[in-house]
């Protein structure tokens, strides 16, 4: 008789880092009209899924005490939504393998999600179009779409809206984790409550920025990053203003907070330099912990995906 071994269908998905996050007004359905130009970064997290008799979520890696395996994780609502649409039950195991810091604004959660939509069409053979994928991903939250695609993209809406941006050039960054996490709402609603208070500096358009992309000149890009939600992130955990600092002291072109935070990124002028400074950085301690990435990279790919028949 033979028996079928399936393989898992392994999906790497990407992090992500807002190069321009320019916040606009609360929307009256709770979201805040946003301009951002994201970038995918290489650190990332591991997808594998394998066929099962019920939905399951296991997570491993650095992170894992912090993410929850039932309905609330995002890889658990990305499997029913995408079983829902297509008439079938998620009957799937899926092991996330966490390299993407939790919580960090980073938006590793939301990039499990996007590879999760990307591994039950590969194993279910669906062959669900770029567009439908996308539609998928923007219910399960702003970052998904984003994450499902990759590479450079300027993001309108509450984020969900994408259009890819011309980047020449591989970009060197070092990321230096916090020690806490820093929630996403809670980030947006310190920016709400600041500028009721007062006008925190808005960034404003990301034209120049563009530019620099286009160019591929870190050096020209670094003065142009910006955050509108930096002020809310250090108001929230002001040490970060001394891991911003630390980062340019130790040879970074430029440290920005990580969309909501509270991860700091910072730009390098090339690999060689991203990392001597994550090597100066690791010794400050002003972080968790440091990893250097590198960006623009591909969205949620399948990176292996066989069945193997046993006799
Ligand atoms: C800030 C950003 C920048 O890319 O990412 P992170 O840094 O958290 O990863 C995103 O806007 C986060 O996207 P994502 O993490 O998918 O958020 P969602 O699940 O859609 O929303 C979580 C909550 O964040 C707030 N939110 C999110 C997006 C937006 N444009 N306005 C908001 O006010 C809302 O309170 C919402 O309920
Ligand atoms: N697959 C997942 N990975 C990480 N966090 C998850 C996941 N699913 C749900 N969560 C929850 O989402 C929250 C935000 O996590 P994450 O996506 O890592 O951060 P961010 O929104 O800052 O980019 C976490 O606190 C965690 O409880």
């Amino acid at each position: 008789m033979l028996s079928v071994v399936h393989s898992p269908v392994v999906v790497r998905a990407p992090s992500k880092v807002n190069l321009h996050l320019s916040v606009g007004d609360l929307r009256d359905d709770g979201y805040h009209e946003l301009t951002t130009v994201f970038q995918a970064l290489s650190l990332s997290d591991e997808i594998s899924v394998v066929p099962s008799q019920g939905l399951r979520v296991n997570v491993k890696g650095a992170d894992a005490t912090k993410v929850p395996t039932d309905e609330r994780n995002l890889v658990w609502k990305a499997a029913v939504l995408l079983a829902d649409s297509v008439g079938r039950e998620p009957l799937v195991e899926i092991t996330i393998d966490k390299g993407i810091p939790v919580a960090g604004g980073m938006a590793g959660g939301s990039s499990d999600a996007a590879a999760t939509l990307v591994a039950l069409d590969a194993m279910w053979k669906l062959d669900l179009s770029r567009s439908e994928l996308t539609d998928l991903a923007a219910k399960l939250g702003s970052d998904v779409p984003f994450v499902l695609h990759g590479g450079t993209a300027v993001g309108t809406g509450r984020g969900e809206k994408l259009l890819p941006v011309l980047s020449r050039n591989t970009f060197h960054w070092v990321l230096a984790l916090a020690k806490g996490g820093l929630q996403t709402p809670a980030v947006f609603g310190e920016l709400d409550e600041l500028r009721s208070k007062g006008s925190p500096p808005r960034i404003g358009a990301p034209d120049a920025l563009m530019q620099a992309l286009a160019s591929g000149d870190a050096h020209a890009l670094a003065p142009l990053l910006g955050n509108d939600l930096q002020a809310a992130a250090t108001s929230l955990l002001p040490q970060l203003r001394r891991t911003l600092r630390a980062g340019v002291a130790a040879g970074a072109l430029a440290g920005i907070v990580s969309g909501s935070g509270p991860t700091c990124a910072f730009l390098c002028a090339d690999a060689d330099t991203a990392v001597s400074v994550s090597a100066e950085l690791s010794g400050a301690g002003v972080c968790r912990t440091v990893r250097v990435a590198s960006g623009p990279v591909p969205g949620a790919r399948v990176v292996t995906s066989e069945s193997i028949g046993f006799p």
